[in-house]
């Protein structure tokens, strides 16, 4: 069985996006979703997106990190959706409802309304989502946010003097986040904006974050940080952060398609209905 795909990205953070919204494709599990997302025997991207069907929204949007886990958000990948599908659509998540609206400056997308309880991000104990009182080396006195999906954030004087690629997966993985979580390091650069580095959960080191970007802004807005409007410059480029008055989070930035191609199906461990071997 030959499985169609498009290769996008948005900043950088890449996407494969399988369409079954029309076509059946064969059920996706984290094996075949890790071995997609690798970058040397697979396609290759940070996450793998799958577009199906919805009795609740215009379509489901699936996310898989490329360890093959299975999240609730994607804030580039929501995006990149927008841009494939070329008008307004409401797109149901593990998460909730999200909305994306393309036009041509790029791609405005209703992440939903933030979550702070601690069982809400969620934390394996009761703690102050709004300073946690934990820390590793000069990473200290986080805040944690769940937009979706969990993040956790720290403001550092310096992103870059930070060695996320040792810290992330440490943080990632401590027992403090039953669900792991993203990392994120932020340095205040005015009122209205933010530098950001990620490390993400299941996927690490990535040029972009959307909910990153979201999670981050919102901690520095409950923390007066910055203005309800700010924007989160990352390593691949900005994205523009509004907390609404409503509570609504809209983002908004750029999405690409990179190329489309086609794979054989029973190459990625995906066999067609009821003849898995
Ligand atoms: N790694 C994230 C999912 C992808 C998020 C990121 N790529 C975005 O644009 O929001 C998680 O495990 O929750």
């Amino acid at each position: 069985m030959r499985i169609e795909f498009t290769k996008m990205h948005g900043l950088g953070n890449d996407f494969v996006v399988l369409d079954a919204r029309e076509r059946a494709i064969p059920e996706i599990d984290a094996e075949s979703a890790a071995a997609i997302a690798d970058r040397h025997t697979g396609i290759g991207c940070d996450q793998l997106v799958v577009l199906e069907p919805s009795s609740q929204a215009d379509f489901r949007m699936r996310i898989f990190n490329a360890d093959g886990s299975e999240v609730e958000a994607c804030g580039n990948a929501t995006r990149a959706i927008g841009l494939l599908h070329g008008e307004a659509a409401r797109i149901e998540t593990l998460g909730g409802i999200v909305s994306a609206q393309p036009s041509k400056d790029g791609v405005a997308v209703e992440m939903g309304k933030p979550r702070f309880g601690w069982n809400e991000i969620p934390l394996a104990y009761a703690m102050d989502t709004h300073s946690l009182p934990v820390g590793w080396e000069e990473l200290t006195d986080p805040i944690a946010v769940n937009v979706g999906n969990p993040h956790v954030i720290f403001f550092v004087p310096d992103t870059g003097a930070v060695d996320l690629a040792r810290l992330g997966p440490e943080i990632e993985h401590d027992q403090l986040f039953p669900e792991r979580i993203n990392v994120n390091v932020a340095t205040i650069t005015s009122r209205g904006s933010i530098r950001l580095r990620v490390w993400e959960r299941g996927a690490g080191l990535t040029r972009a974050c959307g909910t990153g970007a979201c999670a981050t802004a919102i901690g520095a807005m409950r923390r007066g940080l910055v203005d309800r409007k700010v924007i989160v410059k990352l390593p691949g480029g900005p994205l523009a952060i509004e907390w609404r008055e409503d509570g609504e989070i809209i983002m908004t930035g750029p999405a690409a398609e990179s190329f489309r191609g086609e794979f054989d199906a029973t190459a990625y461990g995906l066999f067609a209905f009821g003849t898995a071997g």
